[in-house]
């Protein structure tokens, strides 16, 4: 046993958790009634009000999924926990005799993922606080691009500067393009002459970098000056071409040092196999063909990943990260310490709704508490054992010096390494099933956390006060939506497959940690509910079908105790997170967008995998936009631009409950009713909000000229589809 005051962690549960549990003891009562009203006073089904009634039992359907799903997302709000990591212990303990850490970053794409991008990210990760020769740096280039190897070659060099000026300077963050941006500069001449001469050297190789991109290839003479470029001499393509290895630092050689003679990082250049006969797996096989390949340069016993957009904002991450892993306690069990996704590039009020402030300070708290986060695929450290499939154990002792301290002969270890990177190496192995990531899902780090959870690992959620890594967001609509329905779909695909949280785990974890699982799992199938949520009682509006109590009806009660008890929690929630009022609100529309949108084609899409009809793809998300779209986007103007069915469901939806509200209240006054206080005031009240909520839609349709309005022949295509909705006798 350790002392308290000797662990390297602590683990602190949030407060209010009391009053968390009597707001969700009210919401769960109005829920039980509810349902209570709604499944009692079905219309009689007497001939003509027949449909009445179905779309009666809808509602119900609706709302008894509602409180299903409701109940899930209790198990992430019932007792989240905060972990603090104490490096001084570590320090104390340990000093710098620490284990071999590998880094890998992975990237596919030069276009949509700008390689003087990526070169700030691997900058950032290279100049963590870490002794050096611990660490490996390896870059997937699945775009296989002479463009990339390139830059990481201009990389090498300059971080020969960049190193030991982030350690004199104790750089944060240590990505360049992050710290040149910064306003602030050094006080002291010195220090000063020093910032301006790095910053110099930086954007010589930016613009070398860009200036090569934009033309598409590598000058003749740079191209002597390595080795590796001549891979690139026999015609390859992104989709066809051998194995690449390259180690561009080789940190065990002793002629690798800094501009001060210190070691440097190992940095090595991968691009795998790929055929266009055999199926590549996407970013699942990447991160295989990676350990694999550094298990014969470095094979460290951690290993650490993130998107290539991810910069490290923080030196320590590493450092605290190994406080959990080498907890005397606890750290035997735990395979992966996750921190959360950050994003530099989010605007004030959060448009899009894709800063993940709730989640991060709430929902990833909540689930470490039973059992620990899923992994998200980019900012997590790895056991690499955990990784590679081994169950949890108590009597096994992770080696924490295994590594491979001295290399030989570069270019043997080269060729053994592309011999583990080729297309048929994984044939009839575990590999993509018990070992490594697992394949065949759009969201890989999902269902691979899943199974190291379900072999009796834990994970550890770390949130420092200074965010660990930063990333790019999506900037526009259709990027979000495009997101969104990569997720949904491949979450809903684990649910609906044999490894379904709740019963693939069941009996190896929690309950709430299943739960947990599933309510990013059933985002899908939440569209259905939605939409007919924001369609039949609008349209019940105008055609005079009742859909709620009366507002004298004491049944009121519980239907606006649970609106406004549930929102003005998530209101709260949202402000404690770090939203703001607007942005809370920019968040609920956004969810109901993502609803009809995303989901729904995620569900689609899944009921026609099913059916053979489709196959699982990754459209990778752009990391930069036109500066057209940037300025709107700075402005918190949404952005459409282009027609897109999407958009057709967006504008339809929005159009039609314009109508039904104006025709809606618009019969009462001909009929001289009171506008309010009549049987419709629930109904009139939800048609409004969802009014109100979709202004900036009908802005987009019918106001803005900009380029990013929704274009007319969407506009065209939804007033059609109302007129439609109007017509049909549906009930
Ligand atoms: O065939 C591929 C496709 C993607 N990637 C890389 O995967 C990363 C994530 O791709 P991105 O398009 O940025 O997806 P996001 O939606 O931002 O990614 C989130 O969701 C993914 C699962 O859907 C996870 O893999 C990511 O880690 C997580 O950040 C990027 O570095 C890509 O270069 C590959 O290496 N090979
Ligand atoms: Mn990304």
């Amino acid at each position: 046993m350790v002392a308290e005051t000797e662990r390297l962690f602590a683990t602190e549960e949030l407060g209010g958790r009391a009053v968390y549990r009597v707001h969700a003891a009210t919401v769960l009562a109005g829920i039980c009634l509810v349902l209570y009203y709604r499944a009692t006073h079905v219309p009689g089904s007497a001939g003509s009000c027949r449909a009445a009634t179905a779309a009666w039992v809808g509602m119900l359907a609706a709302e008894l999924w509602f409180a299903f799903y409701w109940l899930l997302t209790q198990s992430v709000r019932w007792c989240p926990v905060r972990r603090r990591a104490f490096t001084d212990r570590l320090a104390a303990r340990y000093g710098e005799r620490l284990p071999c850490v590998d880094i890998f970053v992975c990237t596919a794409d030069p276009q949509s993922e700008p390689p003087s991008l990526v070169m700030a990210t691997i900058l950032s990760l290279m100049a963590y606080n870490y002794p050096p020769e611990n660490l490996n740096v390896y870059l997937s280039d699945d775009g296989c691009s002479i463009l990339t190897f390139y830059a990481l070659w201009e990389t090498a060099t300059f971080a020969k500067q960049w190193l030991p000026f982030c350690r004199r300077y104790n750089i944060e963050p240590s990505s360049p393009a992050a710290y040149f941006t910064l306003p602030d500069r050094p006080n002291d001449p010195q220090a000063l002459e020093e910032w301006s001469f790095v910053k110099g050297l930086y954007q010589e190789m930016t613009e070398r970098i860009d200036s090569a991109v934009r033309s598409g290839e590598v000058p003749e003479q740079i191209r002597v000056n390595h080795k590796g470029f001549s891979e690139w001499n026999m015609g390859c393509t992104s989709k066809d071409h051998q194995p690449i290895v390259q180690i561009l630092i080789d940190g065990k050689d002793r002629g690798a040092i800094d501009s001060e003679g210190n070691v440097l990082p190992t940095l090595v250049y991968m691009a795998r196999e790929k055929r266009p006969q055999y199926h590549h797996n996407f970013k699942a096989g990447a991160m295989n063909a990676l350990i694999r390949v550094s298990s014969v340069i470095s094979n460290s016993p951690i290993i650490m990943n993130v998107d290539c957009d991810m910069y490290s904002n923080n030196n320590n991450s590493i450092r605290e990260a190994l406080c959990f892993f080498l907890d005397e306690e606890m750290g035997d069990k735990i395979a992966f310490v996750q921190y959360p996704q950050n994003y530099n590039n989010m605007t004030k009020n959060n448009i899009y709704g894709n800063s993940f402030n709730v989640l991060n300070q709430v929902e990833l708290r909540g689930t470490d508490s039973w059992g620990g986060p899923m992994y998200l695929g980019t900012g997590c450290f790895h056991r690499r054992e955990a990784l590679c499939g081994r169950s949890f154990n108590k009597d096994y002792k992770e080696d924490w010096n295994r590594g491979i301290k001295t290399q030989h002969h570069i270019d043997q270890t080269e060729g053994k390494a592309k011999s583990l990177a080729t297309c048929t190496y994984e044939h009839n192995t575990q590999w993509g099933l018990e070992i490594g990531l697992k394949y065949g899902c759009a969201v890989e780090d999902n269902i691979t956390g899943l199974a190291i959870h379900c072999r009796g690992w834990e994970s550890v959620y770390n949130n420092p006060p200074r965010p660990a890594f930063i990333g790019v967001g999506p900037t526009t609509m259709a990027q979000t939506i495009l997101q969104h329905k990569r997720w949904s779909e491949g979450m809903f695909s684990i649910f609906l497959s044999k490894c379904c949280p709740f019963f693939f785990a069941h009996g190896k974890t929690r309950l709430p940690h299943q739960m947990a699982y599933c309510i990013y799992g059933l985002w899908a199938p939440n569209s259905l509910p939605m939409l007919y949520y924001v369609v039949i009682p609008s349209l019940g509006l105008l055609k005079g079908t009742l859909f709620f109590p009366e507002i004298m009806s004491p049944w009121v009660i519980p239907f606006i105790c649970v609106l406004v008890v549930k929102n003005i929690y998530s209101l709260y929630e949202a402000l404690f997170s770090g939203d703001t009022l607007k942005g809370w609100w920019n968040g609920q529309r956004m969810w109901m967008i993502r609803r009809i949108t995303s989901y729904l084609y995620g569900f689609i899409d899944n009921i026609r995998m099913l059916l053979g009809l489709s196959k699982m793809g990754f459209v990778v998300s752009p990391k930069v936009s036109g500066e057209d779209e940037s300025k709107r986007y700075e402005q918190e103007i949404m952005e459409f631009g282009t027609s897109s069915p999407e958009y057709v469901i967006i504008a339809t939806v929005a159009l039609l409950n314009l109508v039904c509200l104006v025709g809606g209240l618009g019969q009462f006054l001909v009929s001289g009713q009171n506008m309010l206080l009549n049987g419709f005031s629930l109904q009139i009240f939800l048609c409004g909000l969802l009014v109100i909520i979709n202004i900036p839609i009908y802005e987009a349709m019918f106001l803005r000229k900009d380029r990013g309005r929704i274009p007319f022949s969407v506009t065209l295509t939804s007033v059609g589809f109302v007129m439609l909705a109007l017509v049909v006798p549906i009930f």
